[in-house]
């Protein structure tokens, strides 16, 4: 396999949703959703930034799907295809290996690849991937950041820490259990608790750039102060055991689990029917900014909250 269209005739083995058009259209055409809300998201991964380039590729596909299918499940939404952008560097195995994962990721998230783009990037430059993934809404209608109550609990699904601890497995700092490598290569996006909560949420985002940063983000977008209590972070049993600190933990970011201002009963009650962790981690009150806490006890700020790209 060499070249775009070698590429495309590989994609196409995959591309078998008939809006699709076998990949022989300039573009894919999907009935819309009767009634429903469409959500639509776009993330990139970049080698070097997101990857380390010995990663497999088809844990690098996985990854890409993954990432956009969790902003999805921050939305309460379920998936209906996916448009994919792609970096050809030359290297025809990897690309191969990329198809071959991402039939396996779409496979397993039951979704279909509906086109997108290939282009040649200049010999040297570090490989660029985006996906556009498009969602349905509840019929409710898609949480927002900026939904937030004063007196809402904020609570997270867990474990949080594991994939910035995977990722220094990856980069050979630590040894630890290949588990913490699988959760920063192969996050697994919170989809079915995403949709099954939304209803019950005020507001709702994943954790791509970590706990800290992010809950600042929902605090600020609802014109809200969050207080977080770092000895409620949940952290595994993996973790622990490795010393991770709730700090380092909620700075990491790669977690991709959920987060969400709530005050309703039904939270604990659909985490314990579906078998999801979660935890309360803070709370919401009048106010702005993020207060951190250690069992109550005052914490100061660290210098930075979280992943923050070009900061
Ligand atoms: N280059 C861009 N063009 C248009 N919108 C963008 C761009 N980059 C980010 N956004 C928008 O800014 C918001 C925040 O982006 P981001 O932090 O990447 O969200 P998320 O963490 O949910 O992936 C989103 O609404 C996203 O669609
Ligand atoms: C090789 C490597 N170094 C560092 C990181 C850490 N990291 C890179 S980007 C990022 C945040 C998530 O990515 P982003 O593109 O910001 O996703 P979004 O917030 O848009 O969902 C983190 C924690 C990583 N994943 N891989
Ligand atoms: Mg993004
Ligand atoms: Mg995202
Ligand atoms: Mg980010």
């Amino acid at each position: 396999m060499s070249g775009e269209g070698d590429l495309i005739a590989r994609l196409r083995g995959l591309a078998t949703h008939p809006a699709a058009r076998s990949l022989l259209d300039d573009a894919a055409v999907l009935p819309a959703p009767l009634g429903r809300d469409l959500v639509l998201t776009h993330d990139m991964l970049v080698a070097g930034v997101h990857f380390l380039p010995d990663c497999p590729a088809g844990d690098v596909a996985w990854k890409l799907l993954a990432v956009n299918l969790s902003d999805l499940a921050a939305k309460g939404a379920t998936p209906i295809g996916v448009l994919m952008g792609y970096g050809l560097t030359g290297d025809t195995a990897w690309d191969a290996a990329f198809v071959d994962g991402l039939a396996r990721a779409l496979a397993h998230f039951d979704v279909p690849l509906l086109g997108g783009d290939t282009v040649a990037q200049p010999k040297g430059d570090a490989r660029v991937l985006g996906l556009t993934a498009i969602g349905q809404a509840l019929a409710g209608g898609a949480p927002d950041r900026r939904g937030a109550k004063p007196g809402d609990h904020l609570w997270v699904t867990g474990p949080i820490g594991d994939a910035g601890l995977g990722l220094r497995i990856a980069l050979g700092e630590i040894e630890g259990p290949r588990r913490l490598l699988k959760a920063y290569r192969l996050p697994m996006p919170r989809l079915a608790f995403g949709r099954t909560i939304a209803p019950h949420v005020s507001a709702m985002a994943d954790v791509s750039d970590g706990l800290l940063i992010d809950a600042r983000r929902i605090a600020d977008a609802s014109g809200l102060a969050v207080t977080i209590d770092l000895a409620t972070v949940p952290l595994s049993d993996e973790a622990r055991t490795l010393g991770l600190a709730p700090l380092t933990a909620a700075t990491a970011g790669d977690d991709y689990q959920l987060l969400f201002a709530s005050s309703s009963a039904e939270i604990e009650r659909i985490a314990a029917e579906q078998r999801v962790p979660i935890a309360c981690v803070g709370r919401f009150d009048q106010g702005s900014g993020l207060t951190i806490v250690d069992n109550g006890g005052p914490v100061a700020l660290p210098t930075s909250l979280g992943w923050e790209h070009g900061a």
